[in-house]
């Protein structure tokens, strides 16, 4: 094809504008986002990395590569991108914002440590609309010393964690006899009911009831919103969670009330008798708000993860034969020394706690926690962190960094003997003063959940080669498919 006269200039014209629109698309970011070199306090700078594009920032790219690799993201994003300045420190924009993204152990330790908690940088969730103004996630300073206090003694109570875990020993036994009777389950659709009825079942002493199933539904939507941007108009996620959320604060409201008003005739002896009567050192009482934003707070944060952790541990333990058998013989032991493993006594089961650690090192369903730059002038050890910017503390880059943890894809609970971790390195349930307070809880109603498992039970992999999907968060894409029988 022959290009006539007109037709060159105007490609010239079309490729110069293609030009000007992306160089100015990639710095409009930059200009709107980046402080003035004399707000920057002398000796600092920012550290290396590229806002992207207006709006969307990275996400394009995070979401495709991290998707299926978060270290190929990684890599990419920063690793082989700034190898000249490569100190695990690095700006980005992601979800909607601009941030500073720290890696190492030192730097995370800054960010999640208690010197900068509540000072330098605040907590990172998003809308109290939907959390509730009263949830620890939220909440700074001294109210959220006593909400942490107060949630920490009501679910390490001995009496009602006693009575919740052994509840807890009874429905897993249960649930596992009917899996095994169905024989092929899918370990996401049937875990994520359980652990959902599990935290109800600890708090206010439901589970599998119709208002149970209420909740889960009011609960998802709530998740739904979470990750939304915040358009309150009908059809929308966010609108959709605002009312799944008053629906579940009526729910907790009325169970709550009803608690109050049965006084000590309602003994359940289940975390929620222990919130109504906790009183603080000034002796208030906690009120509905408090306790209702603290319960949906541990509803969100604990079901999800505490699913995931005993999926992987099931896919992990299918594709890695001495690893079961090593486990099942310890749990042989422990059954024939014991009556139940309720306790506490991590002692009683270290090569369980060895398994746990390397599930929750590899497929943790919190890749990162956030934090909002409260402070001007905050810096780490030169690098400035913009007052009003996000910090993403990226727990899984110390995860699997191979100098932390050597062939750090491979599974290998034994790595946590030869090597332990030094402090920072591993931080599964986060750091400092916002470390979770429903670890414990999480731990041993998984170590229950593993030992009638494998004292009784065989399990294989429909699809061992499965490939995972990390977004939002990692599980196989067929949400694991088993073959499950009694043994
Ligand atoms: C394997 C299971 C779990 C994992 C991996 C996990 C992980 C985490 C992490 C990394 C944080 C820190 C967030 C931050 O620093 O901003 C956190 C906070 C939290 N977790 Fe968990 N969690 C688990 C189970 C649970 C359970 C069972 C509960 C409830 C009983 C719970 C309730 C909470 C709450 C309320 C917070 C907020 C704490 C605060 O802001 O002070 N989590 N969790």
């Amino acid at each position: 094809m022959e290009w006539s006269g007109s037709t060159i200039p105007l490609a010239a014209v079309v490729a110069a504008v293609v030009v000007v629109v992306t160089w100015v698309s990639k710095k409009a970011n930059e200009w709107w986002y980046l402080p003035s070199p004399s707000a920057i306090p002398p000796g600092c700078k920012l550290p290396p990395g590229s806002l992207g594009w207006p709006v969307i920032g990275d996400m394009l790219s995070f979401v495709g590569l991290f998707r299926r690799d978060p270290e190929a993201y990684f890599r990419k994003a920063f690793l082989s991108r700034y190898k000249g300045e490569n100190k695990g420190i690095y700006k980005a924009h992601l979800f909607g914002v601009p941030c500073i993204i720290t890696c190492s152990a030192e730097m995370n330790k800054f960010v999640l440590g208690p010197q900068a908690e509540g000072t330098a940088f605040t907590a990172g969730w998003p809308s109290p609309n939907l959390l509730g103004a009263d949830c620890m996630g939220i909440v700074e300073g001294v109210q959220h010393k006593r909400m942490r206090k107060l949630l920490a003694e009501a679910i390490s109570q001995p009496s009602a964690l006693k009575k919740a875990l052994l509840r807890l020993e009874k429905r897993f036994t249960s649930t596992l006899a009917e899996w095994a009777e169905e024989k092929n389950i899918n370990l996401r659709a049937k875990l994520k009911d359980v652990t959902f009825d599990d935290i109800c079942d600890a708090f206010f002493s439901k589970s599998s009831d119709p208002l149970v199933k209420k909740m889960a539904s009011f609960t998802q939507g709530l998740i739904g919103g979470l990750r939304a941007y915040p358009i309150n108009i009908p059809g929308f996620s966010y609108h959709k969670a605002l009312q799944c959320r008053k629906s579940l604060t009526d729910i907790m409201f009325s169970i709550i009330e009803h608690r109050r008003r049965a006084g000590s005739k309602a003994e359940e002896d289940d975390f929620l008798d222990v919130l109504v009567k906790t009183q603080d050192e000034q002796g208030n009482y906690l009120t509905n708000s408090e306790i209702t934003d603290n319960i949906i707070a541990s509803l969100l944060a604990g079901h999800e993860s505490t699913s995931y952790t005993i999926l992987w541990t099931m896919v992990l333990l299918a594709k890695n034969p001495l690893v079961w058998s090593k486990l099942r013989n310890e749990h042989l032991l422990l059954q024939s020394q014991t009556d139940g493993i309720w306790s506490g006594d991590f002692k009683q089961t270290p090569y369980t706690n060895l398994v746990l650690n390397e599930v929750l090192r590899l497929l943790n369903v919190s890749p990162f926690v956030f934090r909002t730059v409260e402070q001007e002038g905050v810096n780490y050890q030169g690098y400035y962190f913009p007052k009003g910017w996000k910090v993403v503390a990226w727990l899984r880059a110390s995860h699997m960094n191979p100098t932390y943890f050597v062939d750090p894809h491979n599974f290998n609970p034994d790595r946590f003997l030869a090597q332990p971790p030094r402090s920072g390195q591993y931080m599964p349930f986060g750091y400092g003063p916002r470390v979770c307070p429903g670890n414990m809880l999480a731990l041993l109603s998984s170590r229950l959940f593993i030992h009638i498992l494998v004292t009784k039970y065989k399990w294989k992999l429909v699809n061992p080669n499965a490939k995972v999907t990390y977004l939002p968060h990692p599980k196989p894409i067929d949400g694991g498919d088993i073959v499950f029988e009694p043994l």
